[in-house]
């Protein structure tokens, strides 16, 4: 224990910069792995100030991108395994509509993710989808392990199940400084800790952690207006709708999404896939009266696609993307990092079998 007034110095074999999801996930692995892991978090938890708050996500096995479509079998099998080990349910199976014009580029990029028989016809997407209207002649492809990933109660379960493993979460914690090293030193508001390895996870805020070490990443937080619509008729009791995204809109770039009533009862979650270039300090400071251009166009799609759903918001709230660069990086990126940051070989990741 250090001295009075002078900042603790532990050594652990690792240490995770972020307690959002992925640095969670990250901790929870090395824990399972025998890793005397800590992981660091600058506000006291649970926060809503990043990306991983809120009680819903998305998850499928249809992605247009082949390395996160030929992630998903893995990755439904270590959500199983954290259910398993939680004693709780993480993932709700809805099912998820993928919708666009034909011949629109993303959506073709689903379509050889999901079987011939996944191609909706009217009939079927009335049935499973009743309040869905696509635009005559889209196209709707159903992949049926589309659902809904219990955010905030993930977030609870992994940091539970980290702990369970012996794993030390500080949070109210901030990172200063990242001495690199043999062993990194990683200081903070409250304390100084040594690791062979660092794993940084600090999402919106990742260049300000690295830009001490002479590090910028090409990253562009994003504020994202959450919107969530009021039903004009409470759907039956316990009726759970399809998830689902909506591409090829001339009008919505980026694509639009949405989830079944959760959060709330009696609103549906429908957002846009994009944001307004933001600071993570800033995220919540948009003075009052601010344009907020992708709820117009949230209001014209639902007038449009979803007519059971009242065309205003009835409950606003933000959130927090972090994107890269949208055209593939260049092959010769990669990011000059300290051979130091460069986690030592670690344990292989248990055989997905
Ligand atoms: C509205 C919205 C909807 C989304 N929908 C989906 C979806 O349907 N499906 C899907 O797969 N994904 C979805 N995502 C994306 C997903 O939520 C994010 O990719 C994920 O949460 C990112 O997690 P993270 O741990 O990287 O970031 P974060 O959750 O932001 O975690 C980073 C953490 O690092 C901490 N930190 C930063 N700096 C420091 C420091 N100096 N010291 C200590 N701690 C620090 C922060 O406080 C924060 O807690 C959505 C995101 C948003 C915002
Ligand atoms: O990729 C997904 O499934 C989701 C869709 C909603 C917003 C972010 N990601």
């Amino acid at each position: 224990m250090a001295a009075p007034g002078q900042p603790r110095c532990a050594s652990y074999d690792a240490i995770v910069i972020g307690a959002g999801i992925q640095g969670s996930f990250a901790a929870y692995h090395l824990a399972r792995r025998g890793r005397d892991t800590l992981l660091l978090e600058q506000f006291f938890l649970p926060h809503s100030r990043g990306s991983s708050h809120g009680q819903s996500r998305i998850t499928r096995s249809a992605y247009p991108q082949e390395h996160y479509a030929r992630m998903m079998p893995h990755s439904f099998q270590l959500w199983q395994q954290l259910e398993d080990e939680a004693g709780t349910s993480l993932y709700r199976r809805t099912g998820l509509v993928v919708l666009g014009p034909p011949g629109d580029p993303e959506l073709e990029g689903y379509r050889h993710r999901v079987g011939p028989d996944d191609v909706l016809n009217a009939v079927t997407l009335a049935q499973r989808f009743p309040g869905l209207r696509p635009r005559p002649g889209e196209v709707t492809l159903w992949d049926s392990t589309g659902g809904v990933l219990l955010a905030d109660r993930a977030l609870r379960a992994v940091q539970d199940a980290f702990r369970r493993r012996g794993g030390t979460v500080c949070d109210g914690e901030k990172v200063l400084r990242i001495d690199p090293g043999a062993e990194i030193t990683v200081t903070t508001s409250t304390g100084m800790y040594r690791a062979p390895r660092l794993i940084i996870t600090a999402g919106a805020w990742t260049n300000a952690v690295v830009a001490p070490l002479g590090l910028h990443l090409p990253l562009q937080p994003l504020r994202i207006d959450v919107c969530y619509w009021r039903e004009k008729e409470p759907s039956s009791s316990g009726a759970v709708t399809p998830c689902f995204i909506a591409t090829g809109l001339p009008y919505a770039p980026h694509g639009i999404y949405g989830l079944p009533a959760l959060e709330y009862p009696g609103l549906v979650k429908v957002c846009y896939h994009y944001g307004s270039p933001t600071d993570p300090e800033e995220r919540d400071r948009t003075p009052p009266g601010s344009p907020r251009p992708h709820v117009g166009l949230l209001s014209n799609f639902i007038s449009s696609y979803l007519p059971g759903l009242e065309p205003q918001p009835a409950v606003l709230e933000s959130c927090l993307y972090t994107v890269s660069p949208m055209s593939p990086l260049p092959p010769r990126w990669v990011p000059a990092v300290p051979q130091a940051l460069i986690p030592h070989p670690m344990v292989p990741p248990e055989h997905p079998g």
